[in-house]
């Protein structure tokens, strides 16, 4: 296939589905025979709001050998078998994506390419259910399984602070000037998998008060850009099995992307710097509310982090690939 070549034939069409997790939306695009040429220009074109189909981001499956990192992937986990390809809207390359990675699970699921069972949510045995799929991203292997509710879990690996342990002292290694603030905020910066720059607020006017319709200014300027999380604790609660849970509401600047209405690893990222200032005895499980719905962060004591949310698969069809080009 190789499209969108310099060549396209007439009447060229590329299948499509669009999902979500939380309303941070996705083109996905079936690609198991590792033959789409996803160029950033491609990319663009499909996550137009007018003029494509309108998304913050498109995910393409591709088998796992067949990209460049594919061998060292299935050298450690060779039932990686499917690779999430994550592009932000702006064409750019992404290394995770924490929604995406759950709605690619389901659109696996969708189309044949895995089984990821709901356990029953008893005290049956749920035999292998529990030990859900794996799948490959830029960030590494990353396991998937469903919980009774139906939503997606999935173990986002490795979390660190990224000014190391004087950073976690100090509760920032950053300075973010976001517009509508009026000054410059201590920010903390948090790698789960990918960048991010966490700065708490005040309260909710403040959060309403900033404008990220503008970019968000990191200093020092990190190399590969950064997430900018807004974040404002919100205190914490014990749940039906008697857990305390810490609760966050959060606003999002994505990186390659502009404001979204929810991003996974961002909700990780804010959560593991709201228990980062909160200090010893601060909760493992968090509630984050985002402008798009709830996803639950857990901070397991493998030393990885753990995304809890929904995916949605809500419409499918084929574009025009001459007429989005304008060929
Ligand atoms: N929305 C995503 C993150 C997507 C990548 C991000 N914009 C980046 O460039 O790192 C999520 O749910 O995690």
């Amino acid at each position: 296939m190789q499209l969108p070549g310099a060549d396209l034939p007439p009447g060229a069409r590329l299948r499509f589905t669009k999902g979500h997790g939380t309303q941070n939306d996705f083109v996905l695009i079936d690609d198991r025979a590792a033959e789409l040429d996803l160029t950033p220009e491609l990319v663009r074109a499909l996550t137009d709001r007018r003029a494509g189909i309108g998304a913050d981001g498109v995910i393409r499956v591709v088998p796992t050998a067949a990209i460049p990192e594919g061998a060292a992937i299935l050298a450690a986990e060779p039932t990686a078998t499917w690779f999430m390809d994550y592009r932000n809207g702006d064409g750019s390359v992404a290394e995770m994506c924490g929604n995406g990675v759950r709605v690619f699970g389901a659109f696996l699921e969708r189309i044949g390419l895995a089984r990821i069972p709901v356990p029953r949510g008893d005290d049956a045995d749920d035999g292998d259910v529990t030990t859900g799929l794996l799948v490959g991203t830029r960030a590494g292997v990353r396991r998937i399984r469903r919980e009774p509710s139906g939503w997606y879990a999935v173990d986002m690996g490795p979390w660190a602070l990224t000014g190391g342990p004087g950073a976690a002292i100090d509760g920032a290694d950053a300075e973010v000037t976001v517009a509508g603030l009026d000054v410059p905020r201590p920010g903390l910066s948090v790698d789960v998998g990918n960048p991010h720059t966490v700065l708490a607020l005040a309260d909710e006017t403040e959060l309403a008060a900033a404008d990220l319709s503008r970019a968000p200014v990191v200093r020092p300027v990190p190399a590969g850009g950064s997430n900018v999380e807004l974040v404002v604790p919100l205190g914490e609660e014990t749940d039906e099995a008697g857990s305390v849970v810490g609760r966050l509401r959060m606003r999002v600047h994505e990186r390659g992307v502009g404001e979204t209405r929810s991003c996974g690893t961002g909700a990780c990222a804010a959560a593991l710097a709201v228990r980062t200032w909160a200090g010893a005895g601060a909760p493992d499980v968090w509630l984050v509310e985002v402008p798009g719905g709830t996803v639950r962060v857990s901070v397991l004591d493998s030393g990885h982090v753990e995304l809890a949310g929904p995916a949605e698969l809500v419409a499918e069809g084929e574009i025009d690939l001459v007429a989005l080009l304008g060929r």
